[in-house]
């Protein structure tokens, strides 16, 4: 049956009534960025429980979460000071491939010279020992911990400065700057951006309870029609977004959607987090999310303004939550003596379509992966961006927007599931039995195909996982070089091939990267100006 425009828009012209359940980072990320999207034209409502609270460990993100920000209107000096927020240039792996050696996933386009990628190049002649030294400028940055803005706020790469329109009433999304990579992400406290962002949508209309929702009711058709609360009532709405982490209390309770768990591949299931103060005036703020490599997973640094966020990811199988407290405590030192740890049980993979019926599953109910290349708050922007072009009218065509919705976002979750297994297969480290069975485990279907292409012609955007998951293929390639357990192999063109220009750009880099480290302030010189007003 087709669904004529005058038909659909009368049903789009009645308001739209909203409902999130669930105020963590997913609850009002979701709040804001409907609000700033639809306006006062779609009535919203947050429902969130005093008493169940929410995940924040100091997060770390993808770079394309400016675009949220963007398209809310927010300058980073209105969120960043109350987020604790520093910036991110890369990923910093430590002891992935031996004791010692440390190596970057930075936020940097890899150049090509002659049509053939910088890591074919390098491997064909390698310059240095440091793959990643040799071929991005953000590596020197991060080692010497400085700010990828001058002190007066401009940015090391005036490109982006350029790209950004002066069209003030268009906002970019996502989708129209991949390609375009920007330099550097942000860390920050998820908790206190929740917070921040429950100032922004109430100030612009959402209603907001606090309350336990304690039934969700659905109709003969099997959609939701409220969800009961203890003191306010039942809530009705056209669209309930299932905000209420991992225990999925909508998608994966009520409306019992499946979990699909990526338990197999990714064993890594639980959690163990500090807060450990940091003295901002003698201790820098490293630019860069470091993973250390432990005997049972990997720990998290994240520096924040005076704290720093850090937590060891671990696999229940191989160690216990007491040990790997132990191993943490340890990591961190007498720092951390005074500071409560907070154990986290998570739910790895993602419900089986996130968008059912009336109710739509962002944050943690929808799917997770463990927190390597931090991509929990990407997979809730990219969801945000997916309810806003998939919105139903509440016609017949509302089936296929659900579809298409449903394969986006599995899509972008498995391919990222892909990505973190490349981590573990690709890591030389063997030393224990945790470390071994990381090379014989299966993987996800097509990458052990991809990992045999990779031997012989490093990852391009036509062996990579193939539709749209955040992840650009130089990134694969700074995972394989880096982590120095599969052996891959120059394209045998090189060999007949005038190097003369790929040297020159090793060396354009190089002096690139010797100029910024003399002229930009450390992080700890940029943020206190930021905090000082400028
Ligand atoms: C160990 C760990 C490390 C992470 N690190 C990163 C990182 O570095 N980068 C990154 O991008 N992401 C990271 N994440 C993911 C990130 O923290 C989450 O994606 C994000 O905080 C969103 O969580 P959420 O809002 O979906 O769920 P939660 O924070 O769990 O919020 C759930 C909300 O639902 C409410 N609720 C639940 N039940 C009810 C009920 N019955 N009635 C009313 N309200 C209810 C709760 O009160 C709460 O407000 C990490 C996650 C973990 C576990
Ligand atoms: N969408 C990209 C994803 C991306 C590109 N480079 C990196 C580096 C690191 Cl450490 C994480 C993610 C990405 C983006 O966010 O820019």
């Amino acid at each position: 049956m087709s669904v004529s425009g005058s038909e659909r828009s009368a049903e789009g012209n009645r308001k739209k009534r909203v409902v999130i359940v669930g105020g963590g980072t997913a609850g009002w990320m979701t709040a804001s960025y409907l609000t700033a999207a639809f306006g006062d034209r779609v009535d919203l409502t947050v429902v969130e429980s005093a008493q169940i609270g929410t995940i924040g460990v100091g997060e770390a993100t993808f770079s394309d979460i400016r675009h949220f920000f963007e398209f809310l209107r927010l300058e980073e000096s209105d969120w960043m000071p109350e987020c604790n927020a520093t910036y991110k240039l890369a990923v910093r792996f430590e002891n992935w491939r031996e004791p010692g050696h440390h190596f970057y996933h930075p936020f940097e386009q890899m150049s090509s010279v002659d049509g053939f990628p910088l890591s074919d190049w390098w491997l064909r002649n390698p310059t240095t020992s440091r793959f990643d030294k040799d071929s991005f400028v953000m590596t020197s940055l991060c080692d010497a911990g400085v700010s990828p803005r001058y002190l007066d706020g401009s940015l090391i790469d005036q490109d982006f400065v350029e790209q950004e329109r002066d069209d003030d009433s268009a906002r970019s999304t996502i989708a129209e700057y991949q390609g375009a990579q920007f330099p550097y992400a942000y860390h920050f406290e998820a908790h206190l951006l929740a917070k921040y962002l429950t100032g922004y949508a109430t100030r612009r209309g959402t209603r907001h309870i606090v309350d336990n929702v304690v039934d969700v009711a659905l109709d003969e058709r099997g959609w939701i029609s409220h969800v009961r609360t203890e003191e306010h009532g039942d809530l009705e709405a056209d669209l309930f977004v299932d905000c209420t982490g991992f225990r999925g209390l909508l998608l994966n309770k009520a409306l019992g959607e499946p979990f699909v768990s990526y338990q197999d591949t990714l064993p890594n299931d639980s959690a163990v987090a500090l807060q450990v103060p940091l003295d901002m005036e003698r201790e820098p703020i490293r630019p860069c999310t470091t993973a250390t490599a432990q005997e049972a997973g990997w720990i998290w640094t994240i520096p924040l303004i005076s704290r720093v966020g850090t937590g060891y990811v671990y696999a229940s199988d191989y160690t216990t939550p007491e040990q790997a407290e132990r191993v943490l405590r340890d990591f961190v030192g007498p720092a951390a003596a005074d500071v409560p740890a907070n154990h986290i049980k998570m739910r790895i993979g993602r419900s089986r379509r996130s968008w059912v019926n009336n109710c739509v599953g962002v944050g943690l109910s929808s799917g997770f992966v463990e927190p390597l290349e931090s991509t929990g708050i990407f997979f809730i922007h990219h969801a945000i961006e997916q309810i806003v072009k998939y919105f139903p009218s509440g016609g017949a065509g509302d089936d296929r927007l659900r579809e298409l919705y449903n394969r986006s976002v599995g899509h972008v979750m498995d391919g990222v599931r892909e990505f973190l297994v490349l981590h573990y297969r690709s890591a030389k480290r063997a030393d224990n039995q945790y470390w071994k069975d990381t090379k014989t485990r299966t993987v996800p279907d097509s990458l052990a195909e991809r990992i045999e292409f990779w031997k012989h012609k490093v990852p391009d955007a036509e062996t990579v996982y193939p539709y749209y998951h955040g992840l650009p293929p130089y990134s694969y390639n700074c995972i394989l070089l880096g982590m120095g357990g599969i052996d891959v192999n120059y394209s045998p063109a090189l060999d007949w091939a005038n190097e003369k220009a790929a040297l020159a750009e090793f060396e354009r880099i190089r002096v690139k990267a010797e100029k910024l480290v003399q002229e930009l302030p450390t992080q700890n010189e940029y943020f206190a100006a930021m905090r000082a007003g400028r």
